[in-house]
């Protein structure tokens, strides 16, 4: 674990189209265009991350698979390639475009044993979300419960899992800030690292997360404050690099 914050800028990407949605919701998408150029963008800010996610394929309205194993294949940053990851089939695929990890969110809550499978087979290139409403999570594009987090994180932990991407739902993409008590409880419950995601809106917020970095917060994800330029990756950069 690193002792300074890494940022993640987020490319959500939706029928070929880098989107933001509120609170993970399908319809509520505000488009930014490529999701090529959004990526290289962030690269060319000084990102060391992407965190790219395949909306279509978490929603179960299609696959944007080619244009993401295409950006992944441009960038010469790490990425972490989340969205819809559920099968030997898309695993293999998502592991072929060369990403430093995927991110599973539904498997864990519905084939545990797939889930436990792979993790054995592939170590710390298999992240889990976990993706909360209060401590409910919620799978399938984060339209269906799905179990009870700190049953589902003690599952996962005695299999060996080696991060997880956190998100409160109801913070994400509404820029009205992280769950700090959140992501405290979960470093609390794990000693596997935790990316934050959803809700950040200012270098302050960013500043809160990193004062988590002792509990074992690792990085965290920035998506709409990106977007709409609440400050840039830049700014960001610099904001937890003390
Ligand atoms: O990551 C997923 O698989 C996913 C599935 C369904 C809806 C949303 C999903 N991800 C959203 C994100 O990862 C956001 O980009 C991230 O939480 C950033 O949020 P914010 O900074 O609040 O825009």
């Amino acid at each position: 674990m690193t002792n300074r914050l890494e940022l993640l800028p987020a490319v959500d990407v939706r029928d070929g189209q880098a989107v933001r949605l509120v609170k993970g919701a399908s319809g509520t998408e505000t488009s930014f265009g490529e999701p090529l150029a959004a990526a290289l963008a962030w690269q060319n800010a000084g990102a060391e991350w992407l965190h790219l996610v395949d909306l279509d394929a978490a929603f179960g309205t299609g696959s944007n698979r080619d244009l993401l194993r295409e950006v992944t294949g441009r960038l010469d940053i790490k990425v972490e390639l989340s969205g819809g990851i559920r099968d030997d089939e898309s695993l293999a695929a998502a592991l072929a475009t060369g990403c430093t990890r995927v991110n599973l969110g539904t498997a864990a809550l519905e084939t545990p044993e797939w889930v436990a499978k792979v993790i054995a087979e592939h170590g710390d290139k298999i992240a889990v979300g976990l993706d909360v409403v209060g401590t409910t999570l919620r799978g399938r594009g984060w339209t269906r419960d799905g179990g009870q987090l700190y049953d589902v994180l003690a599952r996962l932990d005695s299999e060996g899992c080696a991060r997880y991407v956190v998100t409160d739902v109801n913070r994400d993409g509404t820029l009205t800030g992280p769950n700090l008590q959140l992501l405290r409880d979960v470093c609390a419950a794990t000693d596997k690292p935790v990316v934050a995601s959803g809700g950040v809106s200012s270098l302050d917020d960013l500043r809160a997360i990193a004062t988590l970095v002792p509990e074992g917060v690792e990085g965290s994800i920035v998506g709409k404050a990106l977007y709409e330029q609440k400050f840039t990756l830049e700014e960001a950069l610099e904001a937890v690099s003390r």
